[in-house]
């Protein structure tokens, strides 16, 4: 007989860092300006541990390296390192003319919220069907983060 828990809420959690930088348009501060910021992401999923002997992933909800190849496909690939232009900022198009290869162009304003609304998405559309995104909590920086919760 297995001795393990059998109440209580049970997630994994695993923490992404990516580069990115970003301008918010019209805003009253120094965000309106072009700026950069070391953001720091934590995924926590929910799901039920897979209980067989014979499988790669026994005793797990997934694999963390699995979960490290979904981030890093859907939304790493685009966001590390990259520039992040609003579509309708009024500079949007001088942002765009600037001779980087990693632009990704948004529909909404890149604030920590509307980018932790979009990462949900993201992992909401490629998580595997049986995983429940549980919360998403995204440091803009050390002080400051947004948070999105199932
Ligand atoms: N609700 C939100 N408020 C602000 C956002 C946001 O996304 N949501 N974003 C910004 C700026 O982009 C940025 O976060 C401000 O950065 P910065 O000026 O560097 O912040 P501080 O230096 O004040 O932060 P520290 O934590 O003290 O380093 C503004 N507001």
């Amino acid at each position: 007989m297995k001795t393990l828990a059998r109440s209580g809420h049970l997630s994994i959690s695993r923490i992404f860092t990516f580069e990115m930088a970003h301008v918010l348009s019209n805003h009253h501060g120094l965000c309106k300006n072009l700026h950069g910021h070391s953001y720091k992401l934590h995924i926590s999923l929910s799901g039920k541990v897979i209980d067989d002997p014979d499988a790669a992933n026994d005793g797990m909800i997934l694999d963390f390296g699995e979960l490290k190849e979904i981030v890093n496909q859907h939304i790493l690939s685009k966001f590390d390192h990259a520039l992040v232009v609003y579509q309708k900022a009024a500079n949007a198009q001088d942002l765009l003319n600037l001779p980087f290869e990693r632009i990704e162009v948004l529909n909404f304003q890149p604030t920590c919220e509307n980018l932790v609304l979009h990462f949900v998405h993201l992992l909401e559309l490629n998580l595997p069907k049986r995983i429940k995104l549980h919360k998403l909590r995204l440091y803009e920086t050390a002080n400051s983060y947004s948070e999105w919760q199932a």
